[in-house]
């Protein structure tokens, strides 16, 4: 047998992979270079005969594998391409095919898997073997991305990816996304004879001794989002800072110098978030279960955030109390909630029971939001890129959420209305400044663009519904 350090191209090839493949997409990879194609005739499966193709093609050799196989070397300049599973399996690789995924993710070639890193289940990794996943620097997929696409921990084995629907997916087996035609039907045009009562008081409470810029970015991030009045409750040292930062606002100090501590009336607020640069001092606990429990009583439309969440965390009791409530953690605060998690695929489902369980709308923010409702649905958000990925973008995200409900818009509204106008403000941020320098300042600038664009395409697209949906 030839050993393939002659060839530049090194193919491992499953008989039941999908045949178009190999025009589509190993031929033109392959280009004009020496290839070797092993290929595993799968047992129990119809016979892949590549003869009348190796013809075809003087610089492929195809050798096919029957039972042991003389692994190739593989070095820095092969091309490897893993053609041997989709997303189909159910059981991890074994025997021969592991030792593949091990020969090749202890290589340095560069890799490059159609249809799927072979080896990979398509939403729930918990029970595979890890160390039997190809790692590819690229992947082609061949149909519409499974929930594990959007995973973080599952990056290392997709390496870059793209799409190439040789297999479209049906409607309905697709990851869920919130569409823009969603996002502009939620949309509710201003009324031209309406004043700021119209679009509502929101309270923000938030911000503490140092950290007076997330209270600063969400109020900003709430007044650029069309909110008609807004309050910052705000400890005492951080007065000067708001009345100048966000004059638009009014501030009601809190009695305590550096934390937030008082008992809070929200009679008469039409919504309230609470969280952002919160910190985690005793006072506020107790200020924070107080407020909780008034939001409950009066049922003021309530959203927690960042320190709001932490605190919430050690008092599971209060949980009943949150029913409807909208909570925007990252990873790292929803484990706070639902406990520690292996994988991206259990936090999202524990994420979704306790929405059930609690009766509340999560935002679980990362690279891609998972929007979730109180019946157990959820969306993924579209929009937004890693410039974001800098301290202060949630707190934004909690300001935009407090002016949408302040001007009347629902929880599930909200959730998805929200998420997307914020990682479009945050586009439209890298578009200008670009990923590396922006910051959350940015993705406030570019809000009132966000909110034009798509106010306008609603107004090309449905009227702005004017007629069924409008503030009134
Ligand atoms: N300028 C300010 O005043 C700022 C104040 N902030 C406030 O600081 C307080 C603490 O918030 P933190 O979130 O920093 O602290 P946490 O202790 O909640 O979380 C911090 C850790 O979570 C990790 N993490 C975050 N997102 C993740 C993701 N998507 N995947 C994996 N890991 C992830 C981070 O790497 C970090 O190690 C909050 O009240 C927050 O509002 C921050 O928002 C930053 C800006
Ligand atoms: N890589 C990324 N791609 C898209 N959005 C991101 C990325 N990283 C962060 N974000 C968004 O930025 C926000 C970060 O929120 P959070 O972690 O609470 O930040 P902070 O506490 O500093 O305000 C979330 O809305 C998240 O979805
Ligand atoms: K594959």
């Amino acid at each position: 047998m030839n050993t393939s350090s002659t060839y530049n191209v090194v193919i491992f090839l499953n008989s039941t992979f999908y045949t178009n493949s190999l025009d589509q997409i190993i031929e033109p990879l392959i280009s004009n270079q020496s290839a070797i194609v092993y290929l595993f005739n799968i047992h129990n499966q119809e016979k892949l005969d590549l003869t009348h193709w190796e013809k075809k093609n003087n610089n492929i050799k195809v050798e096919e594998i029957t039972s042991q196989f003389v692994p190739p070397t593989l070095t820095e300049e092969t091309l490897v391409i893993d053609a041997l599973f989709g997303f189909e399996l159910q059981h991890p690789l074994s025997g021969g095919f592991a030792a593949v995924a091990r020969l090749i993710n202890s290589s340095k070639s560069t890799v490059v898997s159609i249809g799927a890193p072979s080896g990979l289940f398509p939403e729930d990794n918990t029970t595979n073997n890890l160390n039997h996943i190809i790692k590819a620097n690229y992947t082609i997929l061949t149909e519409e991305p499974p929930l594990a696409c959007y995973f973080d921990e599952n990056q290392p084995f997709l390496g870059q990816w793209n799409i190439l629907p040789i297999n479209p997916k049906k409607e309905e087996d697709l990851v869920p996304f919130t569409s823009e035609e969603e996002v502009i039907d939620i949309i509710k045009p201003r009324r031209r004879f309406s004043h700021k009562g119209t679009y509502g008081h929101g309270l923000l409470v938030a911000g503490s001794l140092g950290m007076a810029g997330a209270c600063s970015m969400a109020a900003s991030a709430s007044l650029k989002s069309g909110i008609g009045l807004l309050t910052i409750h705000t400890p005492l040292c951080n007065r000067a800072i708001h009345q100048v930062s966000t004059p638009e606002a009014m501030v009601d100090c809190d009695t305590n110098e550096i934390c937030f501590s008082q008992l809070l009336d929200t009679t008469g607020y039409k919504a309230v978030a609470v969280g952002p640069g919160l910190g985690l001092a005793e006072e506020s606990a107790t200020a924070l279960q107080h407020l909780i429990l008034q939001c409950d009583e009066l049922g003021t439309p309530l959203i927690i955030d960042a320190d709001g969440l932490n605190i919430l965390a050690n008092y599971p009791h209060l949980y009943r109390n949150i029913k409807g409530a909208i909570l925007t953690p990252h990873p790292v605060e929803i484990e706070r909630l639902i406990g520690k998690c292996n994988n991206s695929y259990i936090r999202l489902n524990r994420a979704i029971e306790f929405a059930k369980k609690f009766e509340v709308f999560i935002i679980l923010k990362d690279a891609y939001s998972f929007v979730i409702c109180p019946d157990g649905s959820y969306q993924l958000n579209p929009t937004g890129n890693e410039g974001m990925a800098t301290g202060g973008s949630g707190d934004v995200l909690t300001g935009i959420l407090l002016a949408l409900r302040a001007q009347g818009y629902s929880q599930e509204e909200c959730i998805k209305l929200g998420t997307y106008i914020h990682g479009k403000a945050g586009d439209l941020a890298a578009l200008e400044v670009g990923k590396i320098g922006m910051t959350a300042q940015d993705i406030i600038k570019y809000l009132p663009k966000a909110w034009k664009e798509l106010s306008e395409t609603a107004l090309k697209y449905n009227g702005f519904n004017l007629f069924s949906n409008s503030t009134n």
